[in-house]
């Protein structure tokens, strides 16, 4: 008989999320991206980073600082735009993305352009938002379902 505590799929993939999450430096919020074709095939995966070549020591990791310029948030590239943007092949045609945090409006722009047609999601902690407001709109206009995923509670342990 077969054993019973295999990974089911949506478990598989937020996991790859997870393990995603764990390669981001942002000491505040740790973002991994994973989407899978409609046969249940890996695309692509990606975390929250500064983009190529901006070097993660010398950019700025803070939340809040008196000059924008020395935050994060002008430089960071989304978990879910990097999942995007490192998928090497040509179509993403009613793909899903499974995500550790609700995509932001500027990522969804581009996840529904891309054709993503579901998104999976773990944390909504900034549900109240405008940003994930207007990014629940455009998914609902755009025919894109979100659904959250639902937690098993079991701990995986890996040992590297
Ligand atoms: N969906 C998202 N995917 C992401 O990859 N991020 C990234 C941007 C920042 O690096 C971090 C959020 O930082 P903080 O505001 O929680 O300290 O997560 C943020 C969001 C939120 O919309
Ligand atoms: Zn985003």
């Amino acid at each position: 008989m077969k054993k019973e505590n295999y990974l089911k799929w949506d478990e598989y993939f937020m996991g790859i999320a997870l393990l995603s999450a764990e390669r981001s430096k942002d000491p505040h919020t740790s973002v991994g991206a994973c989407i899978v074709s409609e046969d249940n095939k890996i695309l692509s995966v990606g975390y929250n980073g500064m983009p190529m070549g901006c070097s993660d020591d010398e950019y700025p990791w803070e939340r809040t600082s008196d000059n924008e310029l020395d935050a994060k948030y002008l430089y960071v590239c989304h978990a879910e735009l990097n999942a995007l943007l490192n998928y090497t092949g040509t179509n993403l045609k009613n793909a899903t993305i499974y995500t550790t945090l609700f995509p932001c409006n500027e990522c969804t722009k581009a996840l529904i352009q891309s054709g993503i047609k579901e998104v999976i999601y773990m944390s909504d902690k900034y549900s109240d938002t405008p940003s994930v407001i207007a990014a629940k709109r455009m998914m609902n206009s755009a025919g894109v379902k979100f659904t959250p995923y639902k937690p098993i509670n079991r701990n995986i342990e890996l040992q590297l």
